[in-house]
């Protein structure tokens, strides 16, 4: 029996067609039994609500800063970890274990896995980061990316690995799905790699707006469905990481990275809906979005379906929460560099920020701005933790 349905979104005005993703579990997802959730406390901080402490996890958690993940890491290349659901399953549960104060995971996987689903090859290189060895370089190029993306197929490894963490978890706390947003994957799409400048991704919006408008819709739409498949094979939060939002004009940010923001999150929801799975939250995380009207136009989650915004270091949550009213749940926003300041420069740090999140009101899920870098020793990270619990408490 085909699973390929076509459905229109409600409160829009009716043009836009949501194919629903060819998925395994598209209709066995109600028969499966999960463990009771005993932490729910991100779930709740989320949806808005003020709760006693703020829940707390922190932006790649899993990563090179562990003894653990190196020496796993050690034999096996990145994209193995990622492709390998035991691997995957296994460093996702390692700061769990490490770290009893988390309360959350979130899969341990990469925002690069699409665009190797779109058909680009992508590479992790030690010292270089990723690097695409044959990027994007005009629109002449977009033929060479599938058209028809069977993320069953492509990425199917992500939902096992999902499934598996979540049965490991035991309803300890609950599991985050993610992705790359639109704009960040084209970026690295047609720069090939990192970059400073953005010029090769930029002149594309100023070359060719159409066409690039074209591209954010084609990886938004594999973003959607691998969001969906996480989200149906366990995922209980999932978060749309913008990385590179900052590098765009405010104009350029409301013209071509947010309607392939909202294409995402209206596809992801009106399909849950369709399929009769409850809602569930988006954290959007726009690193560099500071300008009062891009905020505000991401600040009401029934427009949007963005439940909560991540911010960066760089923003004051008491501005923040002037601007975009109460409406959104707020995430962040620590210093990463604050985990390299010495216990007692952690614990002023934390005290400090917490007190400013306490004036935000509103639900708040506390993070840092960005990643967590790999020179951070464990033992600061279990005292950030600590910190954090103790001085969040309201
Ligand atoms: C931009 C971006 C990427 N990947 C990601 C982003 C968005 C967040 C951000 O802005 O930091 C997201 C990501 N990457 C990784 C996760 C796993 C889950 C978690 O613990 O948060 C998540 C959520 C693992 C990873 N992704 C990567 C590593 C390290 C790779 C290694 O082991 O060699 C890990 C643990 C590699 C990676 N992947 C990417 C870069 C730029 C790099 C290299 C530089 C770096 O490590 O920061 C792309």
């Amino acid at each position: 029996m085909s699973t390929q349905v076509t459905t229109s979104p409600s409160g829009q005005n009716g043009q836009t067609e949501y194919k629903i993703p060819n998925l395994k579990n598209i209709n066995t997802w109600k028969q499966t039994q999960w463990p009771k959730l005993k932490n729910d406390l991100i779930l709740r901080a989320v949806n808005g609500d003020k709760t006693d402490r703020a829940p707390v996890w922190v932006m790649r958690q899993a990563g090179r800063y562990l003894p653990e993940f190196l020496a796993l890491r050690a034999d096996h290349s990145f994209f193995e970890c990622c492709q390998t659901p035991t691997l995957s399953s296994t460093l996702t549960l390692q700061p769990i274990q490490r770290y009893p104060l988390l309360d959350s995971s979130i899969i341990f996987c990469d925002i690069l896995v699409v665009p190797q689903a779109l058909g680009l090859e992508v590479l992790m290189e030690p010292q270089r980061g990723p690097v695409l060895p044959s990027p994007l370089i005009d629109p002449g190029h977009l033929t060479r990316l599938k058209t028809e993306v069977d993320v069953e197929k492509e990425l199917g490894y992500v939902f096992e690995a999902i499934t598996m963490t979540r049965r490991k978890l035991e309803g300890k706390i609950p599991l985050i799905g993610f992705c790359g947003a639109p704009w960040t994957l084209m970026a690295y799409m047609v720069e090939g790699g990192g970059s400073k400048t953005f010029e090769k991704s930029k002149s594309w919006l100023y070359k060719w707006p159409e066409e690039s408008k074209g591209l954010l819709k084609r990886i938004a739409d594999v973003c959607a469905d691998l969001l969906i498949g996480q989200v149906l094979a366990g995922a209980q939060l999932l978060q749309v990481f913008d990385s590179w939002a900052g590098e765009l004009t405010p104009h350029q940010f409301q013209q071509f990275a947010l309607p392939s923001l909202l294409h995402i999150s209206h596809k992801v929801h009106h399909v849950l809906s369709t399929l009769g799975h409850p809602s569930i939250p988006i954290i959007l995380f726009p690193k560099g979005v500071h300008s009062p009207q891009s905020l505000r136009l991401l600040s009401d989650p029934k427009i949007t379906g963005y439940s909560a915004l991540g911010l960066d270091w760089t923003l004051d949550p008491v501005e923040v929460r002037e601007i975009v009213g109460m409406k959104v749940a707020l995430q962040g926003n620590f210093d990463p560099v604050v985990l390299y300041g010495g216990r007692e420069g952690i614990e002023r740090e934390v005290e400090r920020v917490c007190n400013r999140w306490k004036l935000a009101g509103g639900g708040w899920i506390a993070n840092l701005g960005h990643g967590i870098t790999p020179g951070v020793k464990p033992e600061d990270m279990g005292w950030f933790l600590e910190c954090v619990h103790r001085f969040s408490k309201r």
